[in-house]
């Protein structure tokens, strides 16, 4: 494995058009006014894509090779789910939240996206502080570079060495321990690594952020990440939504929870059976099994090298 404190970056993974593309189709959705609250802690001004079917289709290309480049920075194997699936999330029909709640279980893909969504800063937002993300793997493009200031900082990222970049290798600039990546490019890191939105001084920067899910069997801190990650906003969707008559499904297509009718092959999520599958997936990671979790676990998971 690369070290999970390695910064990967992919040069003009979106074309300058397609960036400018993309904040006017948010424009056209939101006026960047709000905090979106499914982030639970770090609430940011932004619109969450996944909320808008078109735009995923009208950018699915772009989308999914995210997932492809995903997968080549973290030796991610292509694999369906069904294989990783060893059923100790107990994803199954319970009745405690009736049939209010449903979820699609399957996935084809290891990898999902929590949340993908555009952020606005500005003079009234002009900064996110240094957290760590539900996602085992995150990413930032940016999609402006009309603004002074910004970038995303990394608390431990006191030189490049941590920085991957893959082909073009103009790929923008670091200054201390902020990466301030050009227009379009992709910046994958592990979420799990501290990291904040820089503060701007000057005029406006997009920028569009994925919480990547990753699936994988017997990794129990893939598991605990995935699972943990997940709950915040599972949690506050299912608050959300209860009484409403209006239901909770996983969609097919890209593998994210989704407010949506019934589809064939749904089963009922009980929280506390949910709750329980993640503790013991904390558990397992805790208890460091195998090389692999191990790693997860002093790497990942908030080890002093990461404070
Ligand atoms: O603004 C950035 O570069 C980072 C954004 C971020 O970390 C987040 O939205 O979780
Ligand atoms: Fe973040």
């Amino acid at each position: 494995y690369k070290p999970a404190s390695t910064i990967h970056i992919f040069p003009n993974f979106l074309t300058k058009s397609t960036c400018s593309k993309l904040i006017k189709r948010c424009e056209s959705l939101t006026t960047f006014e709000t905090l979106n609250s499914n982030h639970v802690n770090f609430q940011t001004p932004d619109v969450s894509l996944l909320d808008y079917p078109d735009v995923m289709e009208e950018f699915e290309k772009e989308f999914r090779s995210v997932y492809d480049r995903a997968r080549e920075a973290y030796d991610i194997p292509i694999k369906p789910y069904d294989e990783f699936d060893d059923g100790r999330l107990g994803i199954e029909g319970i009745p405690e939240f009736g049939s209010e709640f449903v979820v699609e279980p399957y996935s084809s893909s290891p990898l999902s996206f929590l949340d993908l969504f555009v952020v606005k800063y500005s003079s009234s937002y002009p900064e996110l502080l240094p957290h760590r993300d539900g996602s085992l793997i995150s990413f930032t493009i940016p999609l402006s570079d009309v603004h002074k200031g910004g970038g995303t900082m990394f608390n431990n990222l006191d030189n490049d060495d941590r920085i991957l970049t893959y082909g073009d290798k103009a790929w923008g600039e670091i200054n201390g321990n902020v990466v301030k990546g050009n227009k379009g490019n992709l910046i994958l890191h592990s979420g799990k690594m501290k990291h904040a939105g820089s503060p701007i001084t000057e005029g406006e920067r997009f920028v569009l952020v994925g919480f990547i899910n990753v699936d994988c069997k017997n990794k129990g801190l893939f598991e605990a990440c995935k699972n943990y990650g997940r709950w915040d906003g599972l949690e506050k969707r299912l608050k959300d939504l209860k009484g409403t008559g209006r239901k909770l499904s996983r969609s097919r297509k890209w593998g994210n929870f989704k407010e949506g009718g019934m589809r064939g092959g749904e089963f009922t999520y009980n929280v506390d059976r949910i709750r329980k599958g993640i503790e013991g997936r904390l558990k397992d990671a805790e208890k460091g099994r195998n090389e692999t979790e191990r790693f997860f676990l002093e790497e990942c998971n908030g080890g002093l090298e990461f404070d």
